[in-house]
């Protein structure tokens, strides 16, 4: 395969669906015999195949559409051009293109793909046969297109056959030899074939461009195997039944047809081979092959949904690269120099030769350091297994801390509250004593008050009387005095008097008011103090209870827990602190010991590669020295090889010169003799001829002669006859016997003895040359005639050398062919 590396060109791009087509085999000669039953029929116009199934009773049909459909009648012919002509067309406009045959075994893919050439043979002008498959067909087509375009081109073929996982080259001249023997033995048995695939590269040259493009032609094996690809492919694998690449193939399709991320390509070797025809950048074409029977209902249906699967996968065909007649040069010049250097270090030995205990030894030690990095891999999985349960404990422990810390949060915020709550207490508290005290002195106040109301009560009501007494009598004394003056105003002073009354019962009424809401308010104040004191006892009580508790719980929870956290913490820090100091002293002793191992190890390698190199850098120069002088000698050579080939040569056409002159020469010579010999044996045939007509007339008049004696003897016997019976006797048997015997001697005297008369011409053999002679003027054999040239102009010698003589005895005209 030519490298296309940076090259010029056109680039084209297109995204295509794979071709399908369909192709239903005829019955067998067996199945027809059976008279078997057809389930698949197809229509071409439509380009469908129908398969009608048996489902409980009632016939289902299932219709598959697909590009091209083929039925039994098709031709090998139609197939082609219809199906397979367009890509061959693209692979020689520099496209690369794959054509698959899948399908049931015995459905005709071999059939489809190879044809039957074998049978029957090539029509005129090199016809194909009809039976002839895809393969000879696209070949022929590939020559045909290449030759009329009058193109310089090379066409490589690789004919590949892919059995368990194995490739074989089946064009390798040991391979060929092989196959044809297996197919002997194997009576062209077909179950040994598990794919076969034909790669064609074509390459036409123009002016500076070159084109190629690669056609791959497999022929799957039986699809049946794929179809187990899918729930049964454990038990199938198990039973071993299943060629890896065919179950590949069957998940590599899958997964394109579903768009799965990962294409399992590297699975199998078909796969990887015909990587860039599934999905990629290759137009892929499917040739699913189908039988109509219905013994193979199952397989067909299962190829049918196959192939109409993969009709859905999508390539992206791009022509290849054209590439520069220069770069190829430089690439195949290239790659001539990289074969040379690889076949010079197989014979020299120069490339990298390790002695044998060597070579052992590095491997054991190799496998050593596999080992101890599985373990080291192992300890460090263990390790890590080890952080992440410390790990997780340590977040535990910090989640402890946090919710410690929280707790704490929370009793500082209650001591706090406490304490606000003690303060407001001792506030209540002072609060309480200062409305005690105010309740006190209210009280005080009031029985002062009260006392001083009654006081005043009493006093006011002592004075009114005497007041009212002193009035009285003065008004007495007045009325006395005045009652004779004042009798008239009694009446105001009646009036007087009633109004002082109610003032008086109204002041007095007040003051009873007054002193009730006192007494009301003082209850209340007296009510509300004991409240607030019975309040104050409660919040007292409890503060004191919720100082206790939460100093005991505090200093308990908190003594333990730090402690126990302390502890913790502690020993998990100096655990996880001791065990990392361990690991890492662990690890840094095995690298370091491994990093001594390594150096030394690359010392060695490092002098033994400065060895190696100064030992190539010698060989170097020797061989270039050497290569220098061969490359003169080799020119040297060259040229006097050359004009030796040109003296050669001119002695060639020198001998062929007098070779064509003696050659026209023995053939006027031949024409001469042959005239000769045509004119004798004319006069021989007319002779001859001349002497048959006498024998004929001889003949005729003999035959009439002897006609006319018969006649005549027969009456003369049957004459005689007659009497004889007439005068016949007792003893008539003996002269029966003897008439017999007379008339045999007379036929005898008369026909058998017979004398030659010397007038009849005698039979001559004709003077033409004989087969020996002729044999004698042939040529000698081509490959005795090379041997002789070579022989007398061998490419050894610079010197004409005299010309052998011929070791078989020749004819004067041996030269002549
Ligand atoms: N279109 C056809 N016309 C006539 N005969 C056919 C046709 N197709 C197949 N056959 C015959 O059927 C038989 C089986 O065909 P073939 O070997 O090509 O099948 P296959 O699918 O390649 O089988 P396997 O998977 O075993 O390779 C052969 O004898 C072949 O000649």
């Amino acid at each position: 395969m030519i490298s296309l590396k940076g090259q010029l060109g056109t680039y084209l791009k297109r995204k295509l669906n794979s071709p399908a087509n369909a192709f239903i085999k005829p019955f067998s000669e067996e199945e027809l015999r059976n008279n078997a039953p057809q389930v698949v029929t197809c229509n071409e116009y439509h380009r469908e195949v129908s398969v009608t199934q048996n489902i409980a009773g009632k016939h289902i049909d299932r219709v598959f559409t697909f590009d091209k459909v083929f039925g039994p009648n098709a031709q090998q012919k139609d197939l082609y051009e219809q199906a397979v002509i367009p890509i061959v067309n693209e692979v020689l406009e520099g496209f690369n293109c794959t054509i698959f045959a899948y399908g049931q075994t015995g459905t005709g893919k071999t059939y489809t793909m190879e044809g039957e050439c074998k049978r029957s043979k090539s029509g005129p002008n090199g016809e194909l046969p009809p039976e002839a498959g895809v393969i000879p067909r696209a070949i022929k087509q590939i020559f045909d297109t290449l030759e009329s375009q009058n193109a310089e081109y090379s066409v490589k073929v690789t004919f590949l056959e892919l059995y368990n996982e194995e490739i074989t080259d089946l064009l390798a001249p040991e391979e060929i030899s092989k196959v044809a023997l297996e197919d002997k033995q194997k009576n062209n048995c077909h179950s040994w074939k598990m794919g076969k695939e034909v790669f064609l590269e074509t390459t036409p040259e123009g002016e500076e461009l070159i084109k190629c493009g690669k056609l791959n032609l497999v022929d799957l094996a039986g699809s049946e195997n794929i179809s187990r690809s899918g729930a049964r492919e454990g038990r199938a694998r198990e039973a071993g039944e299943i060629n890896k690449s065919l179950l590949t193939l069957g998940r590599v399709i899958n997964a394109l047809v579903e768009h799965l991320g990962h294409i399992p390509y590297r699975d199998s070797k078909l796969t990887r081979l015909l990587r860039d025809s599934l999905g990629g950048r290759t137009k892929t074409c499917i040739i699913a092959t189908v039988s109509p029977a219905v013994h193979c209902l199952e397989e067909t249906l299962s190829t049918l949904d196959y192939a109409h699967r993969a009709k859905n996968i999508k390539n992206k065909p791009e022509v290849n690269q054209k590439m520069m007649k220069s770069t190829l040069i430089k690439d195949l010049y290239g790659e001539i120099e990289r074969l040379k250097a690889e076949v010079y270090a197989a014979r020299e030995k120069n490339g990298v030769y390790i002695p044998k205990e060597r070579y052992y030894q590095e491997e054991s030690e190799r496998k050593a350091m596999a080992d101890q990095i599985e373990q080291m891999g192992m300890t460090i999985e263990n390790h890590q297994k080890q952080i992440e349960e410390l790990q997780a404990k340590y977040d535990y422990q910090v989640q402890q801390c946090f919710d410690l810390g929280n707790k704490l949060d929370a009793t500082q915020a209650s001591v706090e509250l406490k304490q606000k709550v003690n303060s407001s207490r001792a506030l209540y508290v002072s609060h309480f004593e200062a409305v005690q005290n105010v309740v006190r002195l209210h009280k005080a106040g009031s029985n002062a008050a009260l006392q001083e109301l009654s006081a005043l009560t009493s006093s006011n009501s002592q004075s009114i009387e005497e007041f009212l007494s002193a009035e009285a009598n003065e008004a007495k004394k007045v009325l006395d005095d005045l009652q004779e003056t004042l009798i008239s105003q009694q009446g105001e002073m009646a009036h007087l008097a009633r109004e002082l009354r109610q003032r008086f019962h109204a002041s007095i009424e007040h003051l009873m008011n007054t002193s009730e809401s006192v007494h009301g308010f003082l209850d209340k104040l007296f009510k509300e103090s004991k409240r607030l004191e019975c309040h104050a006892t409660q919040v007292d009580e409890i503060q004191t209870q919720c100082i206790a508790e939460f100093r005991k719980a505090y200093e308990e929870q908190s003594r333990s827990e730090a402690e126990k956290l302390i502890a913790d913490m502690t020993s998990l820090v100096s655990d996880c602190m001791r065990r990392q100091k361990e690991m890492v002293d662990a690890k840094l002793d095995d690298l370091s010991d491994s990093a001594t191992g390594n150096k030394l190890f690359l010392d060695g390698y490092v002098s033994t590669i400065d060895g190696i190199t100064t030992d190539l850098k010698r060989k170097w120069q020797d061989s270039f020295m050497q290569t220098e002088s061969n490359f003169k000698d080799n020119a040297d050579f060259s040229a006097a090889k050359h004009c030796h080939m040109e003296l050669l040569l001119q002695k060639c056409v020198n001998s062929a010169d007098t070779a064509l002159e003696r050659w026209q020469r023995t053939q006027e010579s031949l024409n001469d003799m042959g005239n000769q010999h045509a004119s004798t044996i004319g006069s021989h045939v007319r002779n001859m001829w001349y002497n048959n007509e006498q024998h004929d007339a001889e003949i005729e008049s003999a035959k009439v002669m002897v006609e006319d004696d018969i006649k005549e003897n027969s009456e003369d016997l049957i004459r005689w006859f007659d009497e004889t019976l007439e005068n016949l006797g007792s003893d008539h048997s003996q002269q029966v016997a003897s008439i017999e015997q007379h008339a045999i001697d007379t036929f005898r005297r008369k026909y058998m003895d017979y004398e030659p008369t010397g007038t009849t011409p005698v039979r001559c053999e004709p003077d033409i040359p004989s087969k020996g002679t002729i044999e004698s003027l042939r040529a000698m054999p081509m490959d005795a005639l090379q041997e002789e040239f070579r022989e007398n102009n061998s490419y050894e010698s610079f010197h004409v050398k005299e010309p052998k003589p011929s070791l078989i005895p020749r004819a004067p005209l041996s030269q002549i062919n």
